[in-house]
């Protein structure tokens, strides 16, 4: 048993303190509409936010808060209309492999002509890294994402769950600092996604990355998260409170103090105001 924030950063207590993403008062809006009448929709609108080197923060809110577009942000692959968002003190520029995006479907971003091994190894071949030295590095994450043995299978011969483990050690053999994680065990049956919430909690107690991990699930946010950032609806979505989440890992489903943290998060949703914010 482990406790947030005490021995998950080999680092001093003052890279542990530090951000490596700071977001001060960031805006987002979209032009929709056909080319006779656009309509600009604003989905984030003031949204403040500092994220701590090596922590597992969650977003937490409901469908269309614009979860996913402030992660897209976070990776480059959107710019914002408005604000700072800036990553280890730099404004982002393009997407690049210190910010690295797990999506939900994991078909949708494994290569199916390539097996495991293959999958795991292609962002480092593509930077031209020496067949030895990929192959150390595939070893290494084959492992530790729990892959042994299924090495020269092929995407269409995976489970979800395994598939999503593929994901996971291709974007971490390319040694991002930040993992971004698009409601990763979404698509997984329930039995699956239990048994994967808890190997990405000891992944990331052993790779002590920074990973920013959205969700709807409250049970979810608590189960994982460190810190766990309330979003408002939208238009105008902004993280509206974070709420300190210390309970030791692994977590225990169902100790009074973690219903006690999931009816206050259940609260929150279900008060009249949040829907006035
Ligand atoms: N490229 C786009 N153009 C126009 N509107 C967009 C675009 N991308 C997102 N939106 C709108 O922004 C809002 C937020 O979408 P987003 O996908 O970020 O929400 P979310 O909280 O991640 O939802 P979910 O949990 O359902 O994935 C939605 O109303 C969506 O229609």
């Amino acid at each position: 048993m482990w406790s947030p924030g005490s021995d998950n950063d080999s680092s001093s207590n003052k890279d542990n303190e530090s951000s490596i993403i700071s977001i001060r008062r960031l805006g987002k809006s979209f032009e929709t509409g056909s080319r006779r009448k656009t309509v600009c929709y604003q989905v984030l609108k003031d949204v403040d936010l500092e994220i701590r080197r090596g922590e597992f923060f969650i977003l937490l809110g409901p469908s269309g808060c614009g979860k996913s577009t402030l992660l897209n942000l976070i990776a480059g692959f959107e710019k914002q209309t408005e604000g700072e968002l800036l990553v280890h003190g730099r404004p982002i520029g393009r997407p690049e492999k210190e910010r690295a995006m797990v999506f939900q479907h994991a078909d949708a971003s494994l290569f199916p002509w390539l097996n495991v091994r293959e999958n795991i190894e292609f962002g480092l071949r593509m930077r031209g890294m020496k067949k030895k030295e990929r192959a150390e590095i595939s070893a290494r994450y084959i492992e530790l994402a729990g892959l042994k043995g299924h090495e020269r299978k092929f995407p269409r011969e995976l489970s979800g769950g395994m598939k999503q483990r593929v994901q996971i050690a291709r974007v971490l053999a390319n040694e991002p600092d930040i993992l971004l994680m698009d409601e990763p065990l979404g698509a997984l049956d329930a039995f699956t996604r239990r048994v994967m919430q808890e190997e990405l909690v000891r992944i990331w107690g052993e790779t002590k990355k920074t990973i920013l991990f959205v969700t709807h699930d409250i049970q979810e946010a608590v189960l994982l998260g460190v810190r766990i950032g309330i979003m408002s609806i939208g238009p105008d979505s902004r993280v509206f409170e974070i709420m300190e989440n210390g309970l030791d890992y692994p977590r225990d489903l169902t100790s009074r103090e973690f219903n006690l943290i999931q009816k206050k998060l259940q609260g929150i949703f279900q008060d009249d105001l949040y829907f006035h914010l």
